[in-house]
Parts: structure tokens; sequence; C-alpha cells
């Protein structure tokens, strides 16, 4: 369970960006985080995983405090906080196996790592999950040459092998076109399921968060203005998180297997 309670977090001297948010998140739930350009939520999550210092508050994963760990033990907790990025953040020059091993350099010792000797067990899983996927078949071929989707599929693995206790997705679909941004929102719902993970998706396509996540939450100047089923986010829920705030309305609005059709109106 995820437990985030009165968090903010300050850069430097400016105003805080998040402002005593809370949040709980439980059992295998997938909940998208709305909100326009700069409205925190990336900074939510980074703070999840301490890529970012949150001023004060307290975030608990399952019962650990994450926000006064240090050194070893932070690096220990980081390993169960698994993360998709936008940029799939692969390295290029290595294959697709390798990419995915990466996931679990938390775990092996130094020489293992820099010898990319990993145990038996990691392959084995790195292979299912590989299946799982559908990019087995590629776990030789190096990870540029792999298309935007199947690149993705790899970041989702590399999380999964961490054995995280929590996936955080950072606009996961927002570097893909619009079917296979729907493949991999799909992809994680299904996964957060199977492996009875809460999931936390930054996305900007409203209509998407809709159709994939059971729970959205919407931020607004680094508040949350919005939190419930997809079935009560409606127009008014979007005039409280964009109204006034210059945004691309296809951006957030169109539904999934169109491009521009928009459910602004739609109170469903
Ligand atoms: N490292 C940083 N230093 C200073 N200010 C920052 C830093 N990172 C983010 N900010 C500011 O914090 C605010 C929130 O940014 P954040 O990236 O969390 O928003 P966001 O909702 O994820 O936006 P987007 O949808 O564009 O990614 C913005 O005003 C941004 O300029």
């Amino acid at each position: 369970m995820l437990e985030i309670s009165k968090l903010v977090k300050r850069y430097g001297r400016d105003k805080p960006v998040l402002k005593e948010l809370d949040l709980t998140v439980e059992g295998s739930s997938v909940v998208s985080i709305v909100g326009a350009s700069g409205a925190g939520k990336s900074t939510m999550l980074r703070c999840i995983n301490r890529l970012v210092e949150p001023t004060s508050g307290s975030i608990k994963l399952n019962g650990t405090e994450l926000v006064r760990l240090k050194g070893r033990e932070l690096r220990r907790t980081r390993r169960k906080i698994g993360m998709v990025f936008q940029g799939f953040n692969l390295i290029d020059r290595l294959t697709v196996m390798e990419n995915v091993l990466a996931g679990r350099l938390g775990y092996v010792n130094l020489f293992q790592a820099i010898t990319r000797r990993y145990p038996q067990s990691d392959i084995e899983r790195a292979f299912q999950l590989m299946e799982r996927v559908g990019i087995a078949h590629y776990a030789n071929k190096r990870a540029d040459e792999l298309s935007g989707g199947e690149r993705q599929r790899v970041g989702v693995v590399r999380a999964l092998m961490q054995e995280p206790e929590i996936l955080l997705a950072d606009e996961p679909t927002a570097s893909l076109d619009p079917r296979t941004s729907e493949q991999i929102m799909k992809l994680l719902h299904s996964l957060a399921h199977e492996l009875s993970l809460p999931v936390l998706i930054n996305i900007h396509n409203v209509a998407q968060a809709k159709a994939y996540t059971e729970r959205i939450v919407g931020l607004r100047h680094g508040r949350m203005i919005f939190d419930g089923a997809p079935a009560g986010f409606g127009k008014e829920a979007l005039d409280a998180i964009y109204g006034g705030i210059e945004t691309a309305e296809e951006e957030i609005t169109a539904e999934p297997g169109r491009s521009t059709q928009g459910v602004a109106h739609d109170s469903t």
C-alpha cells in the first residue's frame, strides 16, 4: 500500500509545486494522475522514488517511510519501486536481454553487474516476462533496432525485473502513436492485476486514463482536485483541472481508437 500524506515539494525558494498532497493507493489498482503541464505530476512520482527530495510530508510504501531513507537503505527500498519512462531510458547499444537484466542491478553484486553474470533464475524470469509481453524473440536484438512500442515493453519488463511493490509510469505512452499507446495502457492494466501490483500512471490523455485505469487523480497547481472513478470524471472535472489553462484539446480528450474525437461532454 502506498500512503502519501501532506507531501510538500518546493524547488529552491520557489512556491511549492506540491501542496500538502494526500493519496492512498491500495491493492492492485491502476491510478492515473492527470493535470495540465506543470501541475506537479512528475514531481509527485519522483518524490515517491526519491529522484526528487520531498520538502516535507510522508510517503509510506507497505509501511516503510520513504522520506527519511538514506544510503544503503534508500537503495534497497528503491529497488521495490519500478519506474517506466516516457523516453524508455534504454541503453541503445545493449541487447534487449541486457536492458531487461539491468532491472536486477539493485540485487546483484558489483562483480556480477560489471561482468553481466546474472543468476540463472534472473535469466529465466527475464524470458518469462519478455514472453508475457511479446518481446522474447527480440532478446538478442539491440535495443535501438526496436519500434517505440517494443522499446516501451522492454522498459516495462526491466521495471518488473526489480520485483517491485509498486510501478510508477511517467507519461509512458507520450512518445507512442495512439494505437500503440492503447496497447501499452492495456498491458499495464493487465500486469497490475496479474502481479497484484499498484500502478500509478502520469498521463495527459484523459480518454485513455478513463478507458484503462480504475481511478483518476486530478492535480492542479500541486493540489488534488479530483479523486474518483472514471465514471465520475466528466466535464466538470475536466474544467476544474484544465479550465483557463492553454492545452491542446485533442491532446487530453482524444478517445482511444480515434485521434481527435472529444469526450469533454461525456459525463458518464
Ligand atoms: N528540477 C526542478 N527545478 C526547479 N523547478 C522544477 C524542477 N522540476 C520541475 N520544476 C517545476 O515544478 C513544476 C511542476 O513540474 P512537473 O514536471 O512536476 O509538472 P508536470 O505536471 O509533470 O508537467 P508535465 O505534464 O509538463 O510533465 C513546474 O513549474 C516546473 O517548472
